[in-house]
């Protein structure tokens, strides 16, 4: 009978398959029982690997997940590197050196702006006096009659640059010109009709400086995308994830993939965290080597290049911002670099350097501008939070960028809202006929709107509150901007009172369900204060998650 068709219960056809041959030899026989033992010990290490990880991940605690939110330039990204700064400190330290490239493009940027500046003025002075009149912009209904006049007069639009006001009073058609549109108008008017005495020195520094021009193009070159984009790029409706409530959830979490950057940090000693974070990603890297000439070795090269031209600089550098005659033009301007994001030129002694290396403070006043999603893993090995991960989240927060938001919506646990007040007399960059504050009160009434969100805690940060008082020092009188301030003091204990119970008033009147307001005063360069505020953060965040977990 063929073996194939035995029906026996006793005929196993894989242990016939495995069966020693029946003329197998007693050493043949050995070495077949020590490879099976072998295997056997093999086999039952991985069952209890697997039998460990499962117990581990039962034991795991879920992870906390933090999307951090507010228009450009409100300070997201600062705070997670304080983030960094406080829990993944030893992370931190790999990573400092490589914020050099942005810190030295925020210097060169700076220079630039001054040459520029510096340039028009000069033009000016050696051409005659422009005839055409100046635009005085729409103010009260009385002065708007000139600007209507004006309308066709295109040959000053560059000069243009002015501020909206806030709020837009009722009833007015056109919006009217604020404090800082009169007092721009005023000194666009002063600079023109000013002489400046400009000397050979003011001509040899524009000269000596202008390498400084392929510098930043190096730069910017290196650092990819976010040191490129445009002002026009970056236009776009103030709340486009306001419309999005109600898509798919899996369309977004796909797209969500596509958008994030990870970056991991590990905390695994008690000395603090510990982890790489590679600026950018591989992706970056290999888009900056084929960029780059030769990739690393060139953009080695060419580092070492641009840092003996910065250092080269570094006199003249310190000689322009301390000129007389430039700061003069500055101030006509109205242009206070010291307020401006990424200022380095008070430093340019010690970072116009070949061996500069930068300290915490110079990479938390660093600027480069976050494009899509940034994503940072912390993972807590020790102490009550062993084992706890936390994923944070860092958004572009440029109009262009905000639709990429929504899909973060879905699952996280808090939302850091961060809404820079010193900006009440500022335009936004993506379109300067809205004011920053206006365009941070729309997000945040669109943010506590959110039905998605109505179960997510707010936390808010009203930030540059070290800006806002140097203002206000200056001179500058909120209610120009805030009629409805009106004689309140105007410092910065009572116009920060003011804005918080503008922002509590809006979650009140706008959250879907009632909700806690959590709001902290902060000035998130200040890195001692900034880490006491995320300590309290971070435990409330925690409690939060804890009673909501109990709940269910
Ligand atoms: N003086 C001062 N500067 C601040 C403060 N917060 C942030 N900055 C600076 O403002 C600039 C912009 O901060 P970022 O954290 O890059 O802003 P962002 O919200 O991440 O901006 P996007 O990436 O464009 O969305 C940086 O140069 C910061 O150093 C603050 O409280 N005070
Ligand atoms: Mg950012």
């Amino acid at each position: 009978m063929p073996r194939h068709s035995r029906t026996s219960l006793d005929y196993d056809p894989l242990t016939a398959a495995i069966a020693p041959p029946s003329d197998e030899t007693p050493e043949q026989r050995a070495k077949r029982e020590q490879d099976e033992a072998e295997a056997q010990r093999v086999s039952d290490l991985i069952d209890e690997q697997l039998k460990a990880e499962r117990a581990a991940l039962k034991k795991k605690k879920p992870p906390i997940k933090v999307l951090l939110l507010g228009q450009s330039e409100s300070g997201k990204s600062t705070t997670v590197k304080n983030f960094q700064l406080a829990y993944a400190h030893n992370a931190w330290l790999e990573e400092r050196a490589s914020w050099r490239s942005v810190i030295l493009l925020n210097l060169v940027r700076s220079v630039n702006t001054i040459l520029d500046i510096l340039g028009k003025e000069m033009h000016y002075v050696s051409s005659p006096p422009p005839s055409s009149n100046l635009r005085l912009p729409p103010t009260s209904p009385t002065s708007s009659q000139t600007s209507d006049e004006d309308d066709d007069d295109e040959e000053d639009e560059p000069e243009r640059n002015l501020p909206a006001p806030l709020p837009r009073r009722p009833g007015s058609a056109s919006p009217p010109a604020t404090q800082q549109d009169i007092a721009l108008y005023q000194m666009q008017m002063r600079t023109r009709n000013t002489r400046f005495l400009f000397t050979e020195k003011h001509r040899l520094l524009q000269m000596r400086l202008k390498p400084l021009r392929r510098v930043q193009r190096d730069l910017e070159q290196l650092l990819g995308a976010p040191s490129f984009v445009e002002a026009d790029d970056l236009r776009g409706p103030a709340t486009p994830f306001a419309s999005m409530e109600g898509s798919s959830p899996s369309s977004t979490v796909s797209s969500r993939k596509r958008m994030s950057q990870s970056h991991e940090f590990v905390v695994r000693s008690r000395n603090g965290w510990k982890g790489a974070l590679r600026l950018g990603g591989d992706e970056d890297e290999r888009e900056r080597g084929e960029r780059g000439k030769g990739g690393k070795r060139g953009r080695d090269e060419r580092s070492e290049e641009t840092m003996g031209v910065i250092s080269g600089c570094g006199e003249d550098i310190r000689a322009l911002w301390a000129d007389p005659i430039v700061q003069e033009v500055l101030a006509k301007r109205g242009v206070k670099m010291e307020d401006q994001p990424g200022f380095f030129l008070d430093e340019v002694d010690r970072i116009a350097t070949r061996d500069y290396e930068p300290s915490d403070d110079d990479v938390v006043k660093a600027r480069l501008r976050t494009t899509g999603v940034q994503e940072y893993h912390f993972l807590f090995e020790k102490g009550s939070e062993a084992g706890r991960e936390w994923i944070m989240y860092d958004v572009g927060g440029a109009r262009s960028y905000r639709s990429a938001w929504y899909p973060y919506f879905m699952d996280v646990n808090a939302i850091i809202f961060l809404a820079p007040i010193s900006v009440f007399d500022e335009p936004l960059a993506e379109d300067r006929k809205v004011n920053r504050l206006e365009d941070s009160f729309l997000l945040w009434k669109a943010v506590c709107s959110s039905r998605l969100l109505s179960k997510v805690q707010l936390i808010l940060f009203l930030n540059k509150c070290d800006l806002l008082q140097r203002k206000l020092k200056r001179g500058s009188q909120l209610r120009q901007y805030i009629p409805t301030y009106g004689d309140r003091p105007n410092d910065l204990a009572n116009v920060a009172k003011y804005f918080r119970q503008q922002f509590r008033e809006m979650s009140r009147r706008y959250s879907p369900e009632q909700r806690s307001f959590y709001s902290f005063l902060t000035s998130v360069v200040d890195v001692k204060s900034t880490a006491v505020t995320l300590g309290t953060v971070r435990e409330g965040i925690l409690r939060n998650h804890l009673a909501n977990a109990e709940l269910i």
